[in-house]
């Protein structure tokens, strides 16, 4: 407890660095059965690994490499669903701008009465892409056809997630993944994710090449400070910041 006290995230405002329990600031929410910790990984100004964790003494190392190596694997993910799209390869990339990268490690405990609440309710991810990591307990469902599906987990692969602002400038070619954490009676659950958001004064909107002629933008322009601002007054419920811009 005393370690995690030291590394305590600022309460009063969202998506600080460092430890923490709840996604909202304000009291009348429903608490996820979660601890996290937030790193703030890229772009390098903001990396400072004096806040992280100093055990074991290779931690902030391995950190920084990981996050290296994410955002490469995010790049190379943006630049084939461009392909996909027959847009040239940077065109995602170039809309998302500089890599606001961060890493949150979730820590979900047993709960003594996994029926009635969640480790992480529903939502969707507010950025890019997002690259996922998880043990062998297992935990994580995501909406299909209106159906909770179990993310088996698989020994060393990554989960990628898509996010909302790849569904805006896609013009919802590629959806953004509905998505929770449940919990469970007996094993603690430990996930990694790593977030590749645009910057807050990045304005988002669909791809020229994608919406255009017959087939017209079918989301609002949003500045990315914006739509971050609104989820977290308002909460997730699961895809209602989304579904809110569209046209
Ligand atoms: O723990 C998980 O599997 C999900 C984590 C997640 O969705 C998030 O942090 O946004
Ligand atoms: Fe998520």
């Amino acid at each position: 407890m005393e370690e995690k006290v030291k590394y305590a995230c600022d309460a009063s405002s969202a998506a600080t660095e460092g430890y923490g329990s709840r996604m909202l600031e304000n009291d009348d929410v429903v608490l996820d059965w979660r601890d996290y910790f937030d790193h703030h990984s890229l772009p390098l100004s903001r990396r400072n690994p004096s806040r992280w964790p100093h055990h074991p003494p290779d931690y902030r190392q391995v950190v920084a490499e990981y996050s290296d190596q994410m955002a490469l694997l995010a790049s190379k993910l943006l630049g084939l669903i461009s392909e996909s799209l027959g847009l040239p390869t940077s065109c995602i990339e170039d809309s998302v701008g500089e890599f606001y990268q961060n890493i949150t490690i979730s820590f979900y405990p047993p709960c003594p009465q996994p029926d009635l609440t969640l480790g992480l309710q529903a939502h969707s991810d507010m950025g890019a892409v997002t690259l996922l990591i998880q043990d062998d307990v297992g935990g994580l469902q995501v909406l299909k056809d209106g159906e909770w599906v179990m993310v088996q987990p698989v020994t060393d692969a990554i989960v990628v997630i898509l996010a909302d602002q790849t569904e805006i400038i896609t013009n919802g070619a590629y959806r953004s993944a509905e998505h929770r954490a449940i919990t469970n009676g007996s094993r603690a659950r430990l996930s990694v994710a790593t977030f590749h958001d645009p910057a807050k004064s990045k304005r988002i909107s669909p791809a020229s090449g994608l919406a255009s002629g017959s087939s017209p933008p079918r989301y609002r322009d949003v500045v990315y400070g914006d739509y971050v601002s609104s989820w977290y007054t308002k909460g997730p419920k699961g895809k209602r910041n989304l579904d809110g811009l569209l046209l």
